[in-house]
């Protein structure tokens, strides 16, 4: 029995009054322990996608189990983390993550709590933050408040929606190598979702392109054979990293161009016929010599 899996899956949405097909017939197997990163152009459906698994969004056709059991809403097995951190304003960075660990881990005694929160909020480097409520954060802290709250909730599965992407790229770069740090000691099953192919590569096992959408759909699965721990910095001179990466963007560029009738990159010629280039008075495009009284009234109108 597969652990994740999406089968034949499918939506559209309404958009004023008409009908628009974002993802078909996605097809999903994810073992447990394992790092799957999607990646696809922005507006494909990568959000639909991962909130199927999160139980936010329900497919419209074909099944989203876990275990086995359908997935019918959100649950504590999940954590999810996105783009925009969704912290408290008035909390600080242990109480926002006390929030969700109070609810979760109730029957624990306060001591025990808070040492676990503390763990956390260590892992991501924010012990010195961690009386700061979210104003007096970078971005990249409120992320990692963000990445320490979820991980604390002890969720079986990580479901990351572009949890990156509004850092700059050297906090990126720093968040990307802490959270595959802690992944590495704590294997969880965690799916990835990202427009970056090398943000994907970098991190994930197995990397599984989204085509461009309308009628967004999964690509193969590419598996990542380079060794762990991976250190970014290394990977740039990487042989296979570079020729993973030309792989996954080479199917992207190319389903694509697949849907658009496989023209995009030739060179459309205008369809005219060549003039006597001693003539001064032609206008490339016209068939015949232009003669002066046009160009004057052409002149005035501009
Ligand atoms: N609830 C909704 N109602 C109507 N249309 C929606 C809804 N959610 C998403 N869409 C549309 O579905 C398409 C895919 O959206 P989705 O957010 O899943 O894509 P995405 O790949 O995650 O985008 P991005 O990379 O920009 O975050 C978009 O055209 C979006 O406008």
């Amino acid at each position: 029995m597969s652990f994740l899996e999406i089968k034949n899956a499918s939506k559209s949405y309404l958009n004023g009054g008409k009908r628009s097909e974002v993802l078909t017939d996605i097809n999903l197997d994810i073992a447990e322990g394992e790092f799957v990163a999607i990646v696809g152009y922005s507006g494909a459906g990568k959000s639909t996608l991962i909130n199927f698994l999160s139980g936010l969004v329900k497919s419209d056709t074909g099944t989203v189990t876990l275990e086995g059991k359908p997935i019918t809403g959100p649950g504590p097995d999940r954590g999810l983390i996105f783009q925009n951190y969704s912290l408290l304003p008035w909390l600080t960075v242990f109480e926002n993550i006390a929030l969700a660990v109070d609810e979760i881990f109730h029957d624990w005694s306060a001591d025990k709590r808070r040492e676990h929160i503390d763990r956390y909020i260590a892992m991501v480097k924010l012990t010195r933050a961690r009386d700061k409520k979210p104003h007096e954060l970078s971005g990249g802290m409120r992320q990692r408040v963000s990445v320490a709250r979820t991980l604390a909730m002890n969720p079986r599965i990580l479901l990351m929606d572009e949890p990156f992407g509004a850092l700059d790229a050297l906090t990126r770069g720093d968040l990307q190598q802490e959270t595959l740090q802690i992944w590495e000691e704590d294997k969880r099953t965690v799916v990835l979702i990202t427009n970056d192919p090398d943000e994907a590569i970098l991190m994930a096992d197995r990397v599984i392109p989204l085509t461009a959408g309308p009628r967004a759909t999964l690509g193969p699965s590419i598996p990542i054979t380079l060794p762990r721990p991976r250190r970014r910095a290394e990977l740039n001179e990487n042989y296979d990293f570079k020729q993973i990466r030309a792989e996954v963007t080479d199917y992207l560029l190319k389903a694509t161009d697949r849907r658009k009738g496989g023209v995009t990159k030739s060179l459309i010629l205008p369809d005219i016929e060549p003039e006597d280039l001693n003539t001064k008075q032609t206008i490339i495009g016209k068939r015949r010599p232009i003669r002066r009284s046009e160009i004057k009234q052409e002149t005035v109108e501009s």
